[in-house]
């Protein structure tokens, strides 16, 4: 059955997973995943490794069609959308291992970023028409204005990786963002970091959902990051959804800690 595009309302999730599952060949990575996210929720996935955490972003951001199941971002099916259709649907995202593009500045990344959004027609950006020209000028402005609030402007000119592995997590945060996303999806964002950068993420991603207009929802294997930052957390293992609620319930609950740590530590 075709999916029906939702009536949009006050109280359209952000995001609505509905029986989703992505087979990989025999692999069930992703089993009858739903998920409901409302405008402004601070969120978390996490599951060991392997789980299917990133195989889910991958669903949701249109990188993979699930095998079955029905995904709508606010309140729009996204079935047999390319992913840089889903992007203009409202939902950016970072990688786990940091995709910047290393060759364009600092200031490029950002600009191109809010290429992709647009999707400039052929006409308009081969005959460069006065709209092109504006939105030109509009793109530069704002890929200013979003690295003056990332405290980046020192970087513009510099190539992404010549900075601080901290620092190009963060650039990559702020591209995503360029985007104008209504949800946001982090993955991993604290890997590779240590403690003291660690801690500066948690500061960062706590001003983004203040600053910013934008549903956050992210995968970390960093449990203190996790518990601190997440309202509610959803838990997978082998593609199931084995637990969810707030991180007190979570680190307490048996199914969690065996999933974790194995039978033999209850
Ligand atoms: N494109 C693919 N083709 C085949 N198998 C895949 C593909 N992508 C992921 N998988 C498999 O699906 C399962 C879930 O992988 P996924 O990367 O989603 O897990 P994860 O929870 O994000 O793990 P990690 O925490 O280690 O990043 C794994 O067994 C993985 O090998």
């Amino acid at each position: 059955m075709m999916a029906q595009t939702q009536i949009q309302t006050d109280t359209t999730p952000v995001l609505e997973v509905r029986g989703m599952t992505q087979q990989f060949g025999g692999l069930r990575a992703v089993s009858d995943f739903n998920v409901k996210l409302m405008p402004g929720e601070l969120t978390g996935l996490i599951g060991p490794n392997g789980a299917g955490k990133t195989t889910v972003f991958n669903l949701v951001s249109g990188f993979y069609q699930p095998t079955v199941g029905e995904i709508f971002i606010n309140g729009q099916p996204t079935a047999g959308l390319k992913p840089h259709k889903v992007t203009s649907l409202g939902v950016a995202r970072t990688f786990q291992n940091i995709r910047l593009w290393n060759d364009m500045t600092v200031l490029d990344n950002i600009r191109v970023a809010q290429h992709y959004w647009l999707n400039y027609g052929f006409f308009s950006s081969v005959f460069r028409t006065k709209q092109y020209k504006q939105r030109e000028a509009q793109i530069s402005e704002e890929a200013y204005e979003l690295l003056e609030v990332f405290d980046l402007m020192q970087f513009a000119d510099e190539f992404p990786k010549n900075l601080p592995y901290g620092t190009q997590r963060k650039l990559e945060i702020a591209r995503a963002l360029s985007t104008h996303p209504k949800l946001l999806l982090l993955d991993e964002p604290a890997a590779g970091l240590n403690s003291a950068d660690a801690k500066d993420l948690i500061r960062l991603v706590r001003w983004i959902h203040e600053k910013f207009d934008v549903t956050i929802w992210m995968i970390e294997h960093h449990m203190d990051v996790m518990m601190e930052l997440c309202e509610q957390i959803k838990v997978i293992d082998f593609g199931e959804t084995i637990a969810e609620g707030d991180p007190e319930e979570i680190r307490n609950h048996p199914a969690v800690i065996t999933a974790y740590l194995g039978d033999d530590n209850i």
